[in-house]
């Protein structure tokens, strides 16, 4: 007796079932209906484009040897794909892959899908019954354009965003990446343009994302079942800001799910912004295909701005918080937190609160005093040259030799240890250790705190200056 199309597939599910880790089964194949059987073709109905996408390049071999082993050498699968389950209209809209009758043994060994099928069908039928959305954007309405300073460290990345916001999608950047160093106004930056398109383009669905939640999310979608509405969020918006997306380092399977959200709003002239605290090119534990997406556009950096922008940013922070301090004070603070915005203003911050406190005038004097004890709880204290200050005096020698190309025994001490210290106690990476420590590479970096570690583990006497040495830095 001829079998039905749901004993077939029941038995390419039992084959598929060995031959995967339980949760990848529940979430790609648990959502499968097969509808048909006709003659040597299973037609199955897969849940939206995303799906069928992702079957096709991850299980591809799989599918195709199991519906071999049910319906014979010429057995073949196609795919009936429910495109947009939200419409109103009643039935959801289902379109067949292949659509061009070359059966789906010719798709499945042609993978990726060619785009031009994606570009074709995706656009009329999905984004009608989402564009109903309402989403909240998740901005900060602080951070807007206009509170954001403009000079030298972030002139590109500015005028880059404002040209973004004014197109979004329409530009050639695209995705726009804006880099660079801690509390430097990514978030703001990235926000202000997500602020201006809500302003200017009320409809347009912009979302606000950082990385590390939108790994959450991905990892709940996984345990609740809901990647396919996980996917189909992100891939109707018209603009999506996803910050510090150096955090996806090593997380392959999040990766993978924004690599497909990433072409699919890219190919439908959707808007991607990003922020990173590395360019593009030196991001560590991202995939290739992700990376080479990421430099398509533009990657804007923002540097340290310089002392006049500082000065601007803590007078525009004092206007709108209606706060009034002596010019000389405002100049002394811009002067003294120099390398981070987020502690420039936190030092203001501190600054007023004491004086509210002690119920005093703010003058020079005061800012001094507490500007004294702000600094020394900051990042500023644990410098490459503070470390190696330390370190030198600890062990009686001149400060200079450590850069210097002697290999006189307490100096070589002296230098891997601020070396391994400064790895440590420091965002410098190993190349600027190096430089730092008389021009070298970052191979010495390297071998320096091995040999640092190796006698921390081996020789007491080692291990007690090393923690002597530590504790002198935290307390300082
Ligand atoms: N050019 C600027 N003008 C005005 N405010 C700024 C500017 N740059 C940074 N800021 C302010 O500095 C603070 C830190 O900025 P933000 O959080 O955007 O930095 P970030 O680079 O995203 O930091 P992180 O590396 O921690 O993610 C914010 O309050 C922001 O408003």
């Amino acid at each position: 007796m001829e079998k039905t199309c749901t004993e077939v597939w029941k038995n390419c599910l039992q084959i598929i079932k060995d031959n995967i880790p339980n949760q990848s089964f529940k979430t790609w194949f648990e959502p499968i209906t097969a509808l048909k059987l006709e003659g040597k073709v299973l037609t199955i109905q897969v849940p939206s484009l995303f799906f069928y996408e992702w079957l096709e390049e991850h299980y591809v071999g799989l599918l195709r040897k199991t519906v071999k082993k049910q319906l014979g050498e010429d057995g073949r699968l196609e795919y009936n794909i429910v495109v947009d389950k939200s419409s109103n209209s009643g039935s959801p809209y289902t379109t067949n892959m292949p659509s061009n009758g070359n059966g789906a043994e010719a798709k499945m060994q042609s993978m990726p899908i060619p785009v031009s099928i994606n570009k074709d069908i995706r656009n009329p039928f999905i984004i009608p019954g989402l564009k109903k959305l309402n989403v909240d954007p998740q901005l900060n309405s602080n951070y807007t354009f206009e509170n954001y300073i403009e000079g030298d460290c972030n002139r590109l990345a500015r005028s880059a965003g404002y040209a973004v916001a004014a197109k979004p999608g329409g530009t050639s950047f695209n995705p726009l990446m804006i880099y660079g160093g801690v509390g430097l106004g990514k978030t703001h930056l990235a926000q202000a343009i997500g602020n201006e398109i809500k302003r200017s383009m009320p409809d347009k669905l912009v979302i606000y994302v950082s990385c590390e939640k939108f790994c959450q999310q991905f990892v709940d979608s996984l345990k609740n079942n809901t990647i396919n509405d996980f996917v189909n969020f992100y891939q109707a918006m018209d603009v999506i800001i996803m910050d510090d997306v150096h955090n996806f380092a090593g997380k392959e399977k999040t990766q993978d799910i924004f690599f497909h959200i990433f072409n699919h709003l890219h190919q439908s002239g959707k808007q991607v912004i990003l922020t990173s605290d590395k360019a593009p090119k030196d991001l560590a534990g991202l995939e290739e295909r992700l990376l080479s997406r990421f430099k398509w556009g533009l990657s804007a950096d923002l540097q340290i701005p310089d002392l006049e922008t500082r000065i601007a940013i803590l007078r525009k922070k004092m206007y709108a918080d209606g706060i009034e301090l002596p010019g000389e004070v405002v100049e002394y603070v811009a002067h003294n937190i120099d390398n981070n915005v987020r502690e420039l203003e936190g030092a203001m911050v501190s600054l007023l609160a004491q004086a509210t406190l002690n119920k005093k005038e703010i003058d020079l004097n005061l800012a001094k005093q507490m500007l004294k004890n702000f600094i020394k709880n900051t990042s500023k204290e644990i410098s490459m040259e503070y470390i190696q200050k330390l370190v030198c005096e600890y062990f009686e020698v001149p400060v200079d030799m450590v850069k210097s190309q002697t290999r006189k025994r307490e100096i070589v001490q002296a230098r891997q240890i601020s070396m391994y210290l400064s790895k440590s106690h420091t965002k410098s990476s190993l190349k600027t250790i190096g430089a730092f420590f008389g021009g070298r590479d970052h191979s010495t970096v390297i071998y320096a705190c091995q040999t640092v570690e190796d006698l921390i583990d081996t020789d007491k006497k080692f291990k007690a200056y090393v923690h002597d040495i530590q504790k002198k830095l935290k307390m300082s």
